[in-house]
């Protein structure tokens, strides 16, 4: 035989064998499947990877959603997915259906990231087990206290701090911006801002290794389980990345704990939860410094987004800048914004509020998983499938909100649209956008986000006129790009520049005289904290 044909038999010998292979697990795993609801054609087992982006997967998923309608499913390697792009869907079955909708998947790149063997790391990423439980209710404690005491003037006091790096630097505004949001994390829980440099790349190592569009291992899983242990080099630096961060928030607890021996640490999560850990669900020391690590991870990138975007609408819409500025000014005068200006300030709000539904930074939303098999309408999810919540999909209903591609903020102040509430003192509000999730799982970051963003977007409008960038040599301004972002699990644009002009040489001066006044205040309170300690140190 003529060794072409020869290679050409073995070749459609191997294909056979391969679909037979295929086709028997496929019917095997028949039962396992979702099945009656709509949705790409699938390779057995492999399901659909082959034209699903890693870069800005939410658009792939969209693009499927408007071709096989609210609720439709795929797979990938193995696992089954049910992609809901339609609010009542969801509440149907996240809402409604919570007490069987609100595992979470296991991240493959982190080791033990549900928790099912007792690591109790990362709540947002934990099983709806007993760890979650108990620190789902030790976190909410914990930020519904600060938020009732208005975060005992931190988020002010950073804002200022924010507004003056942005006078001096201008061009390192994407460094200050999370900086001050990882600023606002550190002394809620730690009482200590000096920290927020070594916070904030623990956070972005844990977001990039949880995100599909981090390590490959968490899109080509056999890799991480095939290759043993020994040498593999994704578990090699994941074991580092973990002990190194739970290290840190050790030793951050350890430090909180010897200042409290002496009375000289001021109130923060640390001090609380030190002061009371006899009464707490918490099991201890570990326990307690990952549920506090975590609570201040969480609050940085999540925000820093929807600040980042406000930036770029900013940008593209002076207009609305300049009613954000009118409305600021008339409301606060020589002073940026306080908390207690909150429901003065509709216009501020509802700008922030059209910035995150026009660009969600969790686009695709977090996904829950099914713990037992469910019948929905007829359809049959199997236990074990990952139902994703696909935020992009919600805040683009062009029913819901009309225009939806376009910044149109009058949707949240005019009457007519459909989004419209005459309480104009509360709404436009962020508090249960859909974007913070469904269930059992939603996000416990509502209020500190709402609170954050209006305190720090209102300094923004206030301090300056945000605007694009000239380009010295040419002239010509630089453009900012409203598409480009990375592609994580929590996304913010990409590096772009901008420039910040002081709204007057007076309101320069009172960015400066701000901050000089709120450190000179903080550096006294901090001061005589620690004398009040010492008197007592010395009586004692
Ligand atoms: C724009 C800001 C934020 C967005 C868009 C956001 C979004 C989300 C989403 C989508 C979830 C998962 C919900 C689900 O599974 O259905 C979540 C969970 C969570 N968020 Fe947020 N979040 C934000 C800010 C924050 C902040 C500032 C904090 C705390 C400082 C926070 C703390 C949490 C926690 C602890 C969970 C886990 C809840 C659980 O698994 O039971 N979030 N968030």
């Amino acid at each position: 035989m003529h060794p072409l044909t020869l290679y050409a038999v073995g070749f459609a010998a191997f294909g056979w064998i391969v679909y037979r292979f295929a086709q028997a697990l496929g019917k095997r795993n028949a039962k396992y499947n979702p099945q009656g609801l709509p949705g790409p054609t699938l390779i057995p087992w492999v399901g659909r990877i082959h034209d699903l982006p890693i870069d800005y997967m939410w658009l792939k998923f969209y693009e499927w959603s408007q071709k096989f309608g609210p609720i439709y499913r795929t797979k990938m390697l193995g696992a089954n997915f049910v992609i809901i792009s339609d609010e009542d869907v969801c509440e149907e079955i996240l809402t409604k259906k919570a007490k069987i909708y609100s595992d979470r998947p296991q991240i493959k790149s982190l080791f033990d990231a549900k928790s099912t063997y007792g690591s109790m790391e990362y709540l947002p990423l934990m099983g709806r087990n007993k760890y979650w439980a108990r620190q789902r209710k030790f976190t909410h404690a914990y930020l519904m206290e600060s938020t009732n005491n208005r975060y005992y003037g931190i988020m002010e006091l950073e804002a200022k701090r924010w507004m003056y790096r942005l006078l001096n630097e201008p061009d390192n505004f994407g460094f200050s911006l999370e900086d001050m949001a990882s600023k606002v994390m550190c002394q809620l829980t730690w009482d200590d801002h000096t920290v927020s440099e070594q916070l904030t790349p623990s956070a972005w190592g844990l977001l990039t290794q949880m995100s599909p569009a981090g390590p490959i291992t968490n899109v080509l899983t056999p890799l991480w389980d095939w290759v043993p242990h020994m040498i593999n080099p994704w578990k090699i630096a994941e074991r580092k990345r973990h002990d190194d961060q739970q290290a840190w928030w050790m030793d951050r607890l350890v430090a909180t704990r010897k200042r409290l021996e002496k009375g000289k640490q001021r109130l923060c999560y640390t001090r609380t939860y030190l002061e009371t850990a006899e009464k707490s669900a918490i099991s201890g020391d570990y326990e307690a410094s990952s549920v506090i690590g975590m609570m201040a991870l969480v609050g940085i990138f999540t925000v820093a987004g929807p600040l980042y975007y406000f930036l770029v609408s900013m940008v593209h819409h002076p207009e609305w800048q300049k009613k954000c500025q009118e409305e600021v000014d008339k409301v606060c005068g020589h002073r940026p914004p306080t908390l207690m200006d909150m429901p003065y300030l509709p216009v501020l709000r509802a700008c922030i509020k059209e910035t995150m539904r026009w660009r969600p930074n969790v686009p695709t939303g977090v996904a829950h998983e099914l713990e037992e098999d469910d019948w929905h309408k007829g359809y049959f999810i199997p236990k074990g499938t990952r139902i994703l919540p696909l935020d992009y999909a919600f805040l683009h209903n062009p029913v819901k909100y009309p225009d939806p591609w376009n910044f149109r903020p009058e949707r949240w102040l005019e009457p007519g649209w459909p989004t419209y509430n005459p309480d104009l003192t509360k709404f436009p509000t962020i508090m249960g956008m859909t974007s913070f999730g469904w269930g059992q799982r939603q996000c416990l970051g509502q209020s500190i986000t709402r609170d954050e963003t209006v305190v720090a977007c209102g300094a923004l409008v206030w301090a300056f006129t945000m605007k694009r960038k000239v380009d010295p040599t040419t002239g010509k301004e630089i453009e900012v790009s409203t598409e480009k972002s990375n592609s994580l699990l929590i996304v913010k644009p990409d590096p772009f520049q901008m420039a910040f002009e002081p709204r007057s040489e007076e309101r320069k001066q009172q960015i400066i005289d701000e901050w000089k006044a709120a450190e000179a205040q903080d550096a006294e309170e901090r001061a005589e904290f620690l004398r009040a300690a010492e008197k007592k140190e010395v009586l004692a």
